[in-house]
C-alpha cells in the first residue's frame, strides 16, 4: 500500500479552516481531530464543522472521535460526509458492531488504541476494520513528543496484518515529524498523521511532499513491505 501523509487540522488556523485545508494540496486525507473534554481534556468540534469542510474541500476527511460514547457519535459522522471514522476502543460498547455500521453507512471503519492499550486482545477485529490507530503520544493535544516506546506495538500489528493476509492501513498519530517517520515506516507503519510538523512549516504543501519521500524511502528499505 502507498504511503499516505493526513495532516492534522488541530495545528491549522481554526477560523481559516477552508484555507487551511487548500494549504495542504496533495494530502491523501485531511485528519480532523473531534475531542469532547470527556475522554480527552480538549474541546475542538463536531458534526456542524465536519459537513461545512466537506463543503469546503476535495480531501477526504479522515475523523478521528476522541470522544465518549463512540457508538452514539461515530454514524453521525459517516452522515455528515467523513470517508473515514476512527473510534477509540477504550469508548466503544460495542466495537464489531460499530465498525459494521460505518461500514454499512458507506465509510472506512478505522478503530485507535490509546498508548496504554495493547494490540493482542483485538486480533480477532482486524478483519472488521480498514485501519487501525496507534496513539503516539497520549491523544487531547497537537505538538507533544513521540512516544518511542510504541514502536514494538507498531511492529507487532503489522506482523499481525501480514499473519492474517489483511489489507488494513496502519496510522500512527502523534508527533510525527521528520525526526520520527522513518522509524515509524520502518516498523510497519503506512499511514501518517502529522499536525505541527505540517502546518507549523512555512510552507505546509511542501512538508507534507517531504514527509511522503521521507516515509516512501524508509518503506523501501523495511523488511514488512519486502516480503509481500
Ligand atoms: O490526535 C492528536 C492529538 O490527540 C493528533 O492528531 C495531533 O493533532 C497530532 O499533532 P502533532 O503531534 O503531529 O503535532
Amino acid at each position: 500500500m502507498a504511503v499516505q501523509i493526513n495532516p492534522s487540522i488541530l495545528s491549522a488556523d481554526f477560523a481559516r479552516l477552508a484555507d487551511e485545508a487548500k494549504a495542504v494540496e496533495g494530502a491523501d486525507w485531511l485528519h480532523v481531530d473531534v475531542m469532547d473534554n470527556h475522554f480527552v481534556p480538549n474541546l475542538t468540534l463536531g458534526v456542524p464543522i465536519v459537513e461545512s469542510l466537506v463543503r469546503a474541500t476535495d480531501i477526504p476527511l479522515d475523523c478521528h472521535l476522541m470522544i465518549e460514547d463512540a457508538d452514539r457519535w461515530a454514524p453521525q459522522y459517516v452522515e455528515a460526509g467523513a470517508g473515514s471514522v476512527t473510534f477509540h476502543v477504550e469508548a466503544a460498547a460495542a466495537p464489531v458492531r460499530l465498525a459494521r455500521e460505518i461500514r454499512a453507512k458507506g465509510a472506512r471503519a478505522s478503530m485507535a488504541l490509546k498508548p496504554a492499550t495493547p494490540i493482542e486482545p483485538y486480533e480477532d477485529l482486524l478483519p472488521e476494520l480498514d485501519m487501525l490507530l496507534i496513539m503516539t503520544v497520549e491523544p487531547g493535544f497537537g505538538g507533544q513528543a513521540f512516544l518511542d516506546i510504541m514502536l514494538p506495538k507498531i511492529r507487532r500489528t503489522r506482523e499481525l496484518i501480514s499473519k492474517h493476509g489483511l489489507e488494513l492501513w496502519l496510522q500512527v498519530d502523534g508527533g510525527v515529524s521528520a525526526s520520527t517517520i522513518e522509524q515509524c515506516a520502518e516498523a510497519g507503519a503506512d499511514v501518517f498523521v502529522a499536525g505541527s510538523a505540517v502546518y507549523g512549516a512555512g510552507d505546509p504543501a511542501e512538508a507534507v511532499r517531504a514527509l511522503r519521500a521521507q516515509a516512501e524511502r524508509a518503506t523501501a528499505r523495511a523488511s514488512w513491505a519486502c516480503d509481500d
